[in-house]
């Protein structure tokens, strides 16, 4: 139970829900008690048929009938509110976990992401989440319930009758202890079943995923086999479980049944040696006894729903307890400018223990452009990961207009950052709105006018709905190309004092990259740019000019510098003029 007292400040939040709850539990049970009380006197009006007129034992059994009517409906409304309030209270504590989790979710870094499965994650906001409901919500309910029958009955059953009431409620511990085996198993079965159905979606998710790779290759027939054997599998697993379902029912009919067969027998055995006045002892008993049946078999259940929300809840805490690795340490606004310094810095990633950087310096003043190049693996995007402190350095020092970035507010720095990155993600929404989510208020045509310089306006209108098109899964799939440049026009937007590409030209005919390029040195006057790229042609106009191999610098200077020195510069010029790329 360790792991659920996380919930234990939910409770209190809902303390006004949970406590008029457990008032109406206790209400409602009280209403539940007059029907086998009035069912006893109705048998024992009828015995006394002999001695009074039969119009007035049928008044009286109307009236009993009329009052069975009234608290049953009393009783109904109060299990109803009941039900209104500790569930409800469950689905409020279920939301503010949810929203618990994904704010959690929302501060980790990249590592986490990266050690995590995207499917595991889903889950545990998800599935998990359930479980714990049922613990806060039906478990809890049916907790209380329990306790209060049993203890409301049991009392009232002692008072009519203490010899009965032992011998009636022998059967009951034993329904509770054949439930509480079934539902483990069923517990069991269902872990199992519902594992097997993840590995189930995730495979197919990966095909729907791929379906191109795998059509390219042909393997529709390989992959349709093993669809079948996993789902062979879980239907075994799935028939398992309806096994141990279908045998709840029976077990429960034959324990009441052996319940009441044990109250008739012990009751009749008292009656004839008069150790109880009247027949009608023996009716309140059979339902007093089957009032107490159900919440006995729920306990069995309980228990079982409890251990599952244990355990979720448990997988729940791993992730409510990492801390992220780079948080915001400055809670004052510090305005960022553009200038960047690096100094004598080197990057080992903490969980491939890769070392992507090391001793690298440069400086780029405000409104300056700097262009990066290098074999794939080099650092490039190492370098842009450090600039909007995704991870923070082993060794050396980042300055943002002098000072050390640690000393920045983390979401000032990010909110100054306009990344393109390499592979450009386009949510399923408009064209409009995804350029926009780099500026919310943005009007139609501050994006018009993005979406020119970043030269996609031109394809964007040629689409029947224009700027409205859905993109997406269930929307137009754009080219390489038309998503780098949507994603291009996304960071114009933000107008942000430090601009990023990252390989974000790749996709693009050098014709239009020169537009590209010409458009940002117009737009980006006053902006800090860093263009990471694989082509000259994108380089060959910044300020400053990097080249990376194995993580560090090994040339360094302008274009015509460069040009001039032998090196990896000079080479990839040659063979880009010998490939007729560069215009
Ligand atoms: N998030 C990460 N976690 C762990 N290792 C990483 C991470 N990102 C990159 N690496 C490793 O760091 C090294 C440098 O990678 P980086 O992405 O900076 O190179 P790059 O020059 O941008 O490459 P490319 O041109 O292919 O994009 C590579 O060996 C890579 O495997």
């Amino acid at each position: 139970m360790s792991a659920l007292k996380h919930l234990n400040k939910y409770f209190y939040k809902y303390k006004l829900h949970f406590l008029t709850g457990v008032i109406i539990t206790v209400i409602a049970q009280i209403f539940t008690l007059f029907t086998p009380k009035l069912v006893g006197d109705s048998i024992r009006i009828l015995e006394r048929l002999d001695h009074i007129e039969k119009e007035t034992v049928i008044k009286l059994l109307l009236e009993n009938i009329t009052w069975i009517l009234i608290t049953t409906l009393i009783a109904g409304f109060l299990t109803f509110l009941m039900r209104q309030t500790l569930i409800v209270m469950s689905r409020h504590v279920e939301f503010d976990l949810k929203n618990e989790i994904f704010q959690k979710y929302e501060v980790l870094t990249q590592s986490f992401y990266k050690q995590n499965r995207t499917g595991d994650l889903m889950n545990r906001i998800s599935e998990d989440v359930s479980m714990v409901r049922q613990y806060v919500g039906p478990a809890v309910m049916y907790s209380i319930n329990t306790l209060i029958r049993f203890t409301v009955v049991v009392v009232q059953m002692y008072i009519i009758s203490p010899q009965l009431t032992l011998y009636s409620l022998i059967p009951l511990p034993l329904l509770g202890y054949f439930v509480f085996k079934l539902s483990k198993q069923i517990n069991q079965r269902s872990t199992v079943f519902q594992q097997n159905l993840s590995i189930l979606s995730t495979f197919t998710q990966e095909i729907f995923s791929g379906i191109r790779v795998l059509k390219a290759y042909s393997i529709e027939e390989k992959k349709r086999e093993d669809f079948e054997i996993l789902t062979e599998n879980s239907k075994q697993k799935s028939l398992a479980l309806a096994k141990s379902n279908s045998l709840i029912g029976p077990l429960m009919i034959f324990l009441i049944g052996l319940s009441n067969l044990v109250v008739i027998l012990v009751g009749s055995l008292l009656y004839f040696n008069g150790k109880i006045p009247d027949i009608g002892i023996i009716a309140q008993f059979i339902l007093y006894i089957n009032m107490l049946t159900w919440p006995v078999a729920l306990l069995g259940w309980v228990s079982t729903m409890i251990q599952q929300a244990e355990a979720s809840q448990k997988r729940i805490n791993e992730f409510l307890k990492v801390e992220p690795e780079i948080y915001n340490l400055i809670p004052h606004s510090t305005p960022i400018n553009g200038k960047i310094t690096f100094k004598n810095v080197s990057l080992i990633y903490p969980d491939t223990g890769i070392q992507a950087l090391s001793d690298v310096s440069f400086t780029l003043d405000k409104g300056k452009t700097l262009a990066i190049l290098g074999k794939t693996g080099s650092g490039k995007s190492s370098i842009l990961s450090l600039i909007s402190r995704f991870y923070d350095v082993n060794q050396g020092e980042i300055l943002i207009d002098s000072t050390p970035i640690k000393d920045c507010n983390l979401y000032d720095l990010r909110r100054s950052v306009a990344v393109v990155p390499q592979d450009a993600f386009l949510f399923s929404d408009s064209i409009t709105n995804n350029i926009r989510f780099g500026k919310e208020n943005a009007t139609q045509e501050e994006v018009i006018e993005v979406a020119k310089k970043a030269v996609v306006h031109d394809n964007i209108i040629q689409f029947d709905k224009g700027y409205d098109t859905i993109l997406g899964e269930r929307g137009l799939t754009l080219s390489g190309g038309q998503k780098q440049r949507v994603s291009i026009a996304r960071a114009l937007i933000k107008d942000a004092p430090i601009l990023i590409l990252d390989d974000a030209l790749s996709a693009v005919d050098t014709e239009t990259e020169e537009k590209i390029l010409y458009n940002l040195e117009e737009h980006s006057k006053h902006i800090t740019t860093i263009i990471v790229t694989h082509r000259i042609s994108s380089a060959k106009n910044a300020d400053q000019i990097i080249v990376l191999d194995q993580g560090k610098i090994i040339q360094q200077g302008t274009h015509e510098e460069l040009l001039t020195a032998i090196g990896y510069y000079s080479e990839l010029y040659q063979k880009q003029l010998n490939e007729k790329e560069i215009v």
